[in-house]
């Protein structure tokens, strides 16, 4: 946690004021300010996207965020003067383009990265590797060199293959620290609360969903039997739930008819889990949130699942716990596509 101590020259010197900010001698520069609030320092890579603008107004409305950097490839300086503008306490810079990136990432406590193509109808999210891969592994070369200690908080799809690129990226710059990589499946248990909800006739925000495995079609797994309130489904209710929340990202890419795919609910899940991942920051008790890690609860090097987040990161991964005939099938078919799709990242960057 870090003090922020260069309010306002720093604003100007980012956003470049037009003269009309500059009246009678008096500019953003030479204004009173003397710091912003304690808090953190948080990156957002992609911050001008469908994601990450709203992403990047939600983070300034965040009272634990005292400084918030906003990079992108095209953009970023519009994105930047507008969130600047509202009255909450984080200052604001901006950042554009691969020769402003290390500014962007140094001396940042957690990076947020949605950059990166989002699916058309008619594409899976193993159909944006091409693309994301290489975008992903080039900001996480960033990362490794200025600020290895952040937490990284990977949205770009296909986040099975991002995810093991990222590590191996951090692996290869000799800073990989598992606590402190975290795919973001946060989107996975938001849906899963707010379905669950609608069917049970309950309040979403009472519910519990945890999403396990990964973040694509089959390795999206609902454990329907561990939901908080406990409650019985019957087998159409089952089947039903479950296949809605493994296909939610396709019903909005539909929905959206090539317009992209989620990027309102994503931005709230974005920083439902990155507030979580401040809070553990802080060192506040019992933070708990399903997320994609390198773990050990399967045989697989990644796997998302409940993990308890602290000052480091993910402190503990929790084991599954008892699944029903159900689940235990779809484990099995989460684990056989997980697998490939993990390998297929790892092979990206050794290739
Ligand atoms: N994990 C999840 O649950 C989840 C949910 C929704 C979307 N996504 C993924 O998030 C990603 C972004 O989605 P979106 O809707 O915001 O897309 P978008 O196209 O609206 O925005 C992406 C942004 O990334 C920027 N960008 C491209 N290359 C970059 C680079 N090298 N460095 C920095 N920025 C770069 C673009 O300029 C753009 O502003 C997609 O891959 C999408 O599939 C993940
Ligand atoms: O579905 C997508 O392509 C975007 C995202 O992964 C989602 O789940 O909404």
């Amino acid at each position: 946690m870090q003090r922020s101590a260069e309010r306002i020259a720093t604003i100007s010197a980012h956003l470049n004021p037009s003269p009309s900010h500059q009246m009678e001698g008096l500019s953003a520069a030479n204004c009173r300010a003397k710091g912003g609030s304690p808090g953190f320092k948080v990156a957002i890579l992609g911050a001008a996207g469908g994601i990450g603008q709203p992403l990047a107004m939600l983070m300034k409305m965040n009272p634990l965020v005292s400084v918030l950097h906003l990079y992108d490839v095209a953009n970023s300086p519009g994105v930047t003067a507008d969130i600047s503008h509202m009255d909450t306490g984080a200052v604001v810079r901006g950042f554009l383009g691969p020769q402003q990136l290390e500014d962007a990432l140094t001396g940042m406590d957690l990076v947020v990265i949605p950059a990166g193509v989002p699916r058309k109808p008619g594409m899976t999210r193993d159909d944006l590797f091409n693309i994301n891969a290489g975008i992903v592994k080039t900001l996480c070369e960033g990362i490794a060199k200025c600020c290895p200690k952040a937490i990284v908080n990977i949205i770009s799809n296909p986040v099975n293959s991002t995810v093991p690129i990222a590590a191996e990226v951090f692996k290869m710059a000799g800073t990989f620290d598992p606590r402190r990589l975290l795919g973001v499946t946060m989107l996975d248990v938001v849906r899963a609360n707010t379905f669950v909800a609608e069917v049970l006739g309950l309040d979403p925000r009472e519910v519990d969903v945890p999403v396990v495995g990964g973040h694509a079609g089959v390795t999206i797994l609902p454990l329907l039997s561990q939901i908080k309130p406990p409650c019985s489904f019957t087998p159409a209710e089952t089947e039903y739930l479950t296949s809605r929340i493994q296909n939610g990202g396709t019903e909005v890419v539909e929905a959206k008819a090539g317009a992209g795919s989620a990027t309102l609910s994503m931005a709230y899940a974005a920083v439902k889990f990155a507030d979580a991942c401040l809070h553990g920051l802080r060192g506040d008790a019992a933070i708990i949130q399903c997320a994609f890690v390198s773990s050990q609860v399967t045989e697989l090097p990644f796997f998302a699942s409940k993990v308890r987040l602290g000052r480091s990161g993910v402190e503990e991964i929790f084991p599954l716990g008892p699944l029903n005939e159900y689940e235990r099938t779809g484990l099995e078919k989460a684990k056989k596509e997980l697998a490939t799709s993990i390998q297929k990242g790892v092979g990206f960057v050794k290739k």
